[in-house]
């Protein structure tokens, strides 16, 4: 077991004459060692908060967090956040962006160079140490933030719509890419998507949500990432009757969120 989120519910109070949201609704949702769940649905579904709330940024209005039977009470380096916008530092290097989190946690220069350089290496950096980040490419910053999040070596990663910004073939790509770290990291994840070919193909669980209040009201067992990494090329998993048939599914609930908040 790694983390229970335990009858949740978020209420943002009322700011500037508006009134209080109700952003999440008694959730509950267990995140298990080695899981890969996805959460998607339509805009303002609590999505992010839910993401913020097991970072440890936000506590719940009620119910509560547990990691490993501790009660979340703020952020830790068990919970790693890779954002959409990849937060580098843009004036640094990439190895030392890559070992910033290690820097704060005082670790020396030659330990989180080692370590950074690791996690460099695995997600195709290697030769880009001393680039400045800002000469890189949208998904060479991606990575980047991506090998930052594992230096530290979370429990949890979470991944706030983390391809979001990137064009298509990278995009794929760097889902190929997370799934295989993922597989040999062992990390649990949270990872929060848009696109619903996107959840299918990463999660091993799917979690679909609705707003107002945000809630969740589907959940789904994926088999498509395990196919993936048995070795079915990415586009064969993604193309199969079984992936297309679920694809559908889950449109049709999105879609009927998204007129019933218009
Ligand atoms: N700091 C805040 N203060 C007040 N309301 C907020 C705040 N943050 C989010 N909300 C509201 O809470 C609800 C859930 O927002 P959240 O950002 O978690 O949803 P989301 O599913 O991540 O949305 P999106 O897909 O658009 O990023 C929305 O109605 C949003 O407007």
């Amino acid at each position: 077991m790694a983390l229970n989120v335990e009858d949740v519910s978020v209420v943002y109070p009322a700011a500037d004459r508006r009134p209080p949201v109700e952003a999440l609704s008694r959730i509950n949702l267990t995140i298990d060692d080695e899981e890969f769940v996805v959460a998607l649905g339509a805009s303002g579904c609590g999505k992010s908060t839910l993401l913020n709330l097991i970072a440890g940024f936000l506590s719940p209005t009620s119910g509560r967090l547990v990691l490993d039977g501790h009660q979340v009470s703020g952020p830790g380096a068990d919970r790693a956040v890779v954002f959409q916008k990849h937060a580098l530092l843009p004036w640094l290097s990439v190895l030392d962006n890559v070992a910033f989190g290690l820097q704060i946690q005082g670790i020396g220069k030659t330990q989180r160079y080692k370590t950074a350089n690791t996690f460099i290496g695995m997600l195709g950096l290697d030769g880009f140490q001393d680039a400045p980040v800002y000469k890189l490419s949208g998904g060479m910053q991606q990575r980047v933030g991506i090998a930052r999040a594992l230096t530290c070596d979370p429990r949890v990663l979470l991944m706030d719509e983390p391809l979001g910004a990137l064009d298509a073939l990278t995009r794929e790509k760097a889902q190929e890419l997370i799934l295989n770290i993922w597989n040999d990291t062992h990390k649990s994840v949270f990872f929060i998507t848009h696109s619903v070919e996107e959840a299918l193909f990463m999660g091993t669980k799917l979690v679909v949500m609705s707003p107002r209040p945000g809630r969740i009201t589907h959940l789904f067992d994926l088999p498509f990432s395990r196919q993936f990494l048995d070795g079915m090329p990415a586009r064969q998993v993604k193309a199969s009757p079984e992936f297309i048939a679920l694809r559908e599914d889950v449109l049709k609930i999105i879609f009927a969120d998204e007129e019933a908040a218009a």
